[in-house]
């Protein structure tokens, strides 16, 4: 079976100029989904649960979830991740559950609410980074607090985010503060505040540098060149699947997301994991609402969840298309978190700090 670490996978992406698009699961068709849809074009894959969706699914259900998919796609490597965990509690009961990489969300405290010191978020990360490379899984840090550079207000409708409102210098990552994070704390990839947020809101019209501020991503791309940076709150938004759900009955305001040539354009400063939840579910409800509406007689919950599969599967190949990754599964041959573990003892995988890092610090 094929699980593979964010490390291993991301440093393949850096060598190669992809990105990887990592999709949150909460159920088999989701899981489904974004197998069929990797393998119709052989490409490594990054799943990824919430604290939420493994309440909702049960941590034993998404492992054997997991473990079913890995083994029906034996040669689809497969990184399995932990979302936003806001503990060292949540990291390590991921990873007794088979997860190969944690996100260690320390720009909000652990209640997920309340923005972190800068002392909390190294203190925390570094801990975690030191238990999780001891078993050979990767880490993914967060500095800077995601919200809209519009409103300053985070995003409360999905459980994870400030309440209130930030000014901009808290929703931006600040490039000299992102290499001493790195150095102290060793993580694998580090996800930046630059203007995107979760869920469906985030920009009321179409995004400029204003309110999506790739030229962050740039900057510390340019100071940390060795670093994997992580987009969060990636999702597009498509227009067609707001017409769709609207047109079926839905009521979703006029919204944009992050368009995916300014992906596309952070792919090529050192973006590698892009993570995108919000165009699945929307591609899902579009699908469950047009047959709904259109068969009110259905009642057999297959009749819609295959199609709103299909829709999913639609979405998550365009993307892993899109980011680059059509042919590079194939590439990769998976080392065991064992084999990471004695590659972290060893020191290889340490961060490097190259000439640009020299010179700005
Ligand atoms: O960042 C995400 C999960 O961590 C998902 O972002 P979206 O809500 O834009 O899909
Ligand atoms: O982090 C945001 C993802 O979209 C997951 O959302 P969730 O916490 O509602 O599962
Ligand atoms: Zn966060
Ligand atoms: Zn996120």
């Amino acid at each position: 079976m094929a699980r593979i670490t964010l490390r291993q996978l991301l440093d393949h992406a850096a060598e190669e100029g992809y990105g990887l698009p990592a999709y949150n699961i909460n159920n088999m068709e989701q899981g489904l989904a974004i197998m069929e849809a990797a393998e119709a074009v052989n490409s490594p894959v990054i799943i990824q649960a919430s604290r939420g969706a493994r309440n909702y699914a049960n941590d034993i259900v998404l492992a054997k979830l997991i473990d079913a998919l890995a083994e029906l796609y034996p040669h689809i490597p497969v990184c399995m991740h932990q979302d936003h965990g806001n503990g060292p509690a949540t990291c390590a009961t991921a990873i007794q559950y088979g997860f190969t990489s944690v996100m260690m969300d320390g720009s909000l405290e652990e209640d997920a609410k309340t923005p972190a010191s800068y002392e909390y978020n190294v203190e925390v990360t570094r801990r975690v980074v030191q238990m999780a490379h001891s078993c050979g899984v990767s880490v993914e840090g967060e500095l800077g607090v995601l919200g809209s550079l519009e409103t300053g207000m985070g995003e409360a409708e999905d459980g994870h985010g400030f309440e209130g409102k930030l000014d901009h210098s808290a929703l931006l990552t600040d490039p000299d503060q992102a290499v001493d994070f790195v150095k102290q704390t060793g993580v694998d990839a580090l996800a930046i505040a630059m203007g995107t947020s979760h869920g469906a809101y985030k920009f009321s019209r179409q995004p400029d540098g204003e309110v999506l501020a790739m030229n962050v991503i740039e900057d510390i791309h340019h100071r940390l060149p060795d670093t994997h940076l992580v987009m969060h709150g990636s999702s597009s938004v498509p227009q067609d699947l707001q017409d769709i759900i609207n047109q079926y009955g839905g009521q979703m305001p006029q919204t944009w997301g992050v368009p995916v040539e300014e992906i596309q354009r952070g792919i090529k400063h050192g973006v590698r994991k892009i993570n995108i939840d919000t165009d699945n579910r929307m591609a899902m409800t579009g699908a469950i609402r047009k047959i709904l509406m259109e068969k009110p007689g259905e009642f057999d919950p297959r009749a819609y969840l295959k199609p709103a599969k299909e829709a999913m599967r639609k979405l998550c190949q365009e993307r892993f298309v899109q980011f680059g990754c059509e042919g590079q599964a194939s590439k990769i041959r998976p080392l065991s978190t064992a084999q990471m573990a004695v590659r972290y003892a060893s020191g290889e995988l340490n961060p490097h700090f190259g000439s640009a890092t020299a010179k700005a610090a």
